[in-house]
Parts: structure tokens; C-alpha cells; sequence
């Protein structure tokens, strides 16, 4: 029978992720099921019409499921009270908190089986999401498989170790918040210099599109594909002189940085 996955926690995230999973050929191979402690959420979602909802969270865990963590990470306390010692050790644990390491979700759940934390980003709900995940020793290889499966479902996913979870949460479960206020922000520029907002907007979002599609397909770093863009004596020049000097490059990395920070604080506020 195949194992049912089941989505604990409908807000931003895990809304997201079932969005995500009901447009990927997951969803006919594996029973999706969800739970939010707000039963009516779910029925904001018209996607999650199909979705089973889950009446009792206490009945969980059982049958070799892979249950999907997407609450906040001060919520995960309440949460595995009521999860505590009742999840079969053949069940896959999978959690998307950020900060929250393997170790503090086996001590909560008192659980011994395969634990993945995972981080993803906003962009599964239309399949385009960038995550990277790690496991604890316990996870079996079907159930690693099972959780590149998921997250291939919603994006691109890769493997790495736990130690780098944080900054991972940084770049890539952040980032999108970033990349929006870029879109923001060069449509505000166009519309200063005299554009429609609409037509600037969609100008901006698709050279954001483009220009990362780019990179991608052709492989090359990006600062050959921004040097292809800048004519001597032309317009890009003086655009990235502008950058450079009010310290764009130093603001992202330190972005990264501190989210990286915050990542681990939350982690070790527990
Ligand atoms: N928002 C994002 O872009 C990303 C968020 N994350 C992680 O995903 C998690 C959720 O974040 P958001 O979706 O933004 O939060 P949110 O606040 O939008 O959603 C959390 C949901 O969990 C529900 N909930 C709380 N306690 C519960 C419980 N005991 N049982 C069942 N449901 C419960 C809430 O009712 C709410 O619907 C966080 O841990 C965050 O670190 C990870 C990657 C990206
Ligand atoms: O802001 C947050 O804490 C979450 C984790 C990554 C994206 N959003």
C-alpha cells in the first residue's frame, strides 16, 4: 500500500506544499492528507478539495506514513504533546522548521525512526521550489527516496548535512522574500522614470525570470553574463557603478548572514 503523506500545518508554507504536491504526478501515487489546528483553513483551498482531512491528530503515524511538519517552530512544543510516543518507528518524520534541528524533534516526539529536516521555499506551490534537506542516521533508504521524491515534487531538492541547514534557511527558505523586494523595487524605479505600474512590474518580474534562467540553462557565472550586458560607455555601466557604491553585493550577503543567525537563534531558543 502506498504510504500516505500527510501535511501538519495549512499557513504560508504548508499551504503551499500541498499546492505544490496536487499539480505533481505525487499526488496519485501517494494518499495526501491534511490537519491544521484550524479545521476551516482547508476549506479556503478549493485545491484541497481532494486532500483528506484529518479529524484526530493522535491517530497519526501509523502504516509507514510520512507526516510533514509545517508549523511554526515555537508550535512544534504543542504539536508533538500530542504525538508523543504514538508515532511507529516505520513512519517518516518530515519537518520544514526552520532552526529546528533532528535531534530536538526526536527528543520532542520521543520518536527513533527516520527523521528528514528539510528546508524549501515559497516557490513549491507552483512546483519551482529550491530546497535542501539532511536525515538522521535512522532514516532508511526507501525513506530518503520518499523525501527526494516529495520535495522533487514541489522543485529542486538536494542533499546536505545538517550544520548547513541554517544557512540554507538563509539563502534559499528566505531568499524569495528578497528576490520580491528586488521585484519591488526595480518596478518602483521604472515607474519613477515614467512606465505604467503594470507594464513596469511585468517588465521587472520577467528580467528576474529571465536573467536567472540564464545562469541556469547556460551554466556560466553570472559575472560573464553580466559583463555580456555591459556595453562600454553605455547604460549598464552606469547602473552598476550606482550599485557598487551604495554596497548592493555587501547588502545581500549580509542579508544571508543574518537569517543564517536568526536561523540558528531560533534553533537554540528552544
Ligand atoms: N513561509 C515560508 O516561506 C517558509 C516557511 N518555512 C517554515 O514553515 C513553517 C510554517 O511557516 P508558515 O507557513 O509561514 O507559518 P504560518 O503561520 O503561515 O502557518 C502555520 C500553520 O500551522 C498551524 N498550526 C499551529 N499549531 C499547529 C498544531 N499544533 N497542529 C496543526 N497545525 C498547527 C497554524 O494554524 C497555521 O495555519 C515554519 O516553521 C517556517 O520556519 C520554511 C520555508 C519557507
Ligand atoms: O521567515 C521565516 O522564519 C521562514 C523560514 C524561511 C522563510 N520563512
Amino acid at each position: 500500500m502506498a504510504k500516505a503523506l500527510t501535511v501538519i500545518g495549512l499557513g504560508n508554507m504548508g499551504g503551499s506544499m500541498v499546492k505544490g504536491l496536487l499539480k505533481s504526478p505525487l499526488k496519485d501515487q501517494h494518499p495526501l492528507k491534511v490537519f491544521d489546528l484550524h479545521p476551516d483553513i482547508k476549506d479556503q483551498f478549493a485545491e484541497m478539495e481532494t486532500c483528506q482531512g484529518v479529524e484526530d491528530l493522535s491517530l497519526l503515524g501509523k502504516d509507514g506514513e510520512c507526516l510533514i511538519f509545517c508549523v511554526k517552530p515555537h508550535d512544534l512544543k504543542s504539536l508533538a504533546e500530542t504525538l508523543r510516543g504514538k508515532i511507529d518507528p516505520d513512519c517518516l518524520v518530515l519537518s520544514i522548521l526552520a532552526g529546528v534541528r533532528i535531534e530536538t524533534i526526536q527528543e520532542e516526539l520521543d520518536f527513533q525512526g527516520g527523521v528528514v529536516r528539510a528546508m524549501p521555499n515559497i516557490a513549491a506551490t507552483i512546483g519551482e521550489a529550491a530546497t535542501a534537506m539532511c536525515c538522521n542516521a535512522n532514516c532508511s533508504k526507501d525513506q530518503k527516496e520518499l523525501a527526494e521524491r516529495v520535495f522533487q515534487a514541489v522543485g529542486e531538492a538536494y542533499w546536505t548535512k545538517e550544520s548547513l541547514m541554517d544557512t540554507v534557511t538563509g539563502l534559499s527558505g528566505s531568499g524569495p522574500a528578497y528576490i520580491y523586494m528586488v521585484i519591488e523595487a526595480l518596478t518602483d524605479g521604472g515607474v519613477k522614470m515614467g512606465l505604467p505600474r503594470s507594464l513596469s512590474q511585468n517588465l521587472a518580474t520577467q528580467t528576474v525570470l529571465g536573467a536567472a534562467a540564464l545562469v541556469k540553462h547556460t551554466g556560466q557565472h553570472p559575472a560573464i553574463l553580466k559583463d555580456q550586458v555591459t556595453t562600454p560607455a553605455g547604460t549598464t555601466i552606469s547602473a552598476l557603478h550606482e550599485l557598487e557604491e551604495r554596497g548592493l553585493r555587501s547588502m545581500f550577503v549580509s542579508a544571508v548572514e543574518k537569517a543564517t543567525d536568526r536561523s540558528r537563534f531560533l534553533g537554540e531558543s528552544r
